[in-house]
């Protein structure tokens, strides 16, 4: 079967994008247009709802299912406003219903979108993670881990390891790695693997990076780093209101306020179209091949304005 995909990205976190009815094969599809191209992160797949203008699923490269992508979810927003012409619309992802709207521009050339980050939860058992009889993890250290790096865990759904590091370990990603890789492996702590992020603050904003589950380092992870903005805020690190957060793919704006529990996060970035691709989608995967790839013009935008951008996030890269 030939199938139209898009390549897009948010923050350079980059996937196939492709509108589908329900089909059992998703995981598969993502696991092979990952080893046809190791640029891409996972697919988003757009599907029909019944209480929202769209259904968004998203399949990481390794197969398995995330409740929500915030990166993903801007460039979903950006089909489904621009395929229904409208300036706003919902869409259903596996736990919420999420609001999206398009956005003024970040920067010449940049179609941006703002998506809703919902629901938000520190009970460690959304996550989940196990740790003795706590019940909530917030801004302490794991001394398995380390003494010196306060931890928040955190789900918004999907699972979150939040760590505040010096710019030093940012240079140097070993050790977020081999904790991440373990978190994400046979362990005690999560049985489902976690989204680990190191976190530094900056002069304007913060820095992150991120280890995805089911992925591995990425350019950027927006559900991290909305929930990044969100501890960073709680630990008194930024201020709260817009968050300005710098990754390795680029820069970010995250909204957030908190009044108790109450808490509201939105993420507003780039949603770039980067080639239309037809693809071979045989029954036997091994043989599905990409037939071709047709460069759109929008990636050279989004680098001038990572350019611009550059000299604050370099000191972490
Ligand atoms: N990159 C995404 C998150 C993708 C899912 C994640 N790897 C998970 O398994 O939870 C984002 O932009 O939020």
């Amino acid at each position: 079967m030939e199938m139209t995909l898009t390549k897009v990205h948010g923050s350079m976190n980059t996937f196939y994008m492709f509108e589908s009815d329900e089909r059992e094969d998703f995981a598969q599809l993502a696991i092979r247009l990952s080893a046809l191209d190791p640029d891409i992160d996972g697919i988003l797949v757009i599907l029909p709802s019944a209480v929202a203008h769209a259904k968004m699923r998203v399949f990481n490269n390794d197969g398995s299912e995330a409740s929500m992508c915030g990166n993903g979810l801007r460039c979903v927003a950006r089909y489904v406003c621009e395929r229904d012409r409208v300036q706003e619309a919902v869409i259903e992802t596996l736990k919420a219903l999420l609001r999206v709207k398009k956005e003024e521009t970040l920067n010449e050339g940049i179609e941006t979108y703002a998506v809703e980050i919902a629901p938000v939860s520190f009970s460690l058992s959304s996550l989940p993670m196990k740790y003795g009889d706590n019940s909530e993890w917030i801004h302490q250290a794991l001394p398995f881990v380390s003494e010196k790096i306060p931890f928040s865990a955190v789900a918004v759904p999907n699972p979150h390891l939040i760590g505040i590091v010096p710019q030093e370990m940012q240079k140097d990603p070993s050790h977020q790695q081999k904790w991440a890789q373990y978190f994400n492996g046979e362990n005690e702590y999560f049985s489902d693997g976690v989204n680990v992020s190191y976190v530094t603050p900056m002069e304007n904003g913060i820095f992150v990076r991120t280890y995805e589950r089911g992925v591995g380092f990425t350019n950027a992870c927006g559900t991290a780093m909305t929930a990044s903005a969100l501890v960073s805020c709680m630990a008194e690190l930024v201020p709260y209101g817009d968050v300005a957060v710098y990754n390795p793919g680029g820069m970010v704006k995250c909204s957030v306020s908190k009044q108790g529990d109450d808490i509201q996060l939105q993420l507003t970035g780039n949603a770039t179209y980067l080639s239309v691709v037809k693809f071979d989608w045989s029954n036997n995967a091994e043989e599905s091949s990409i037939l071709s790839s047709e460069s759109l013009e929008e990636q050279a935008f989004y680098e001038k304005f990572v350019g611009n951008i550059s000299n604050l996030s370099k000191q972490f890269v």
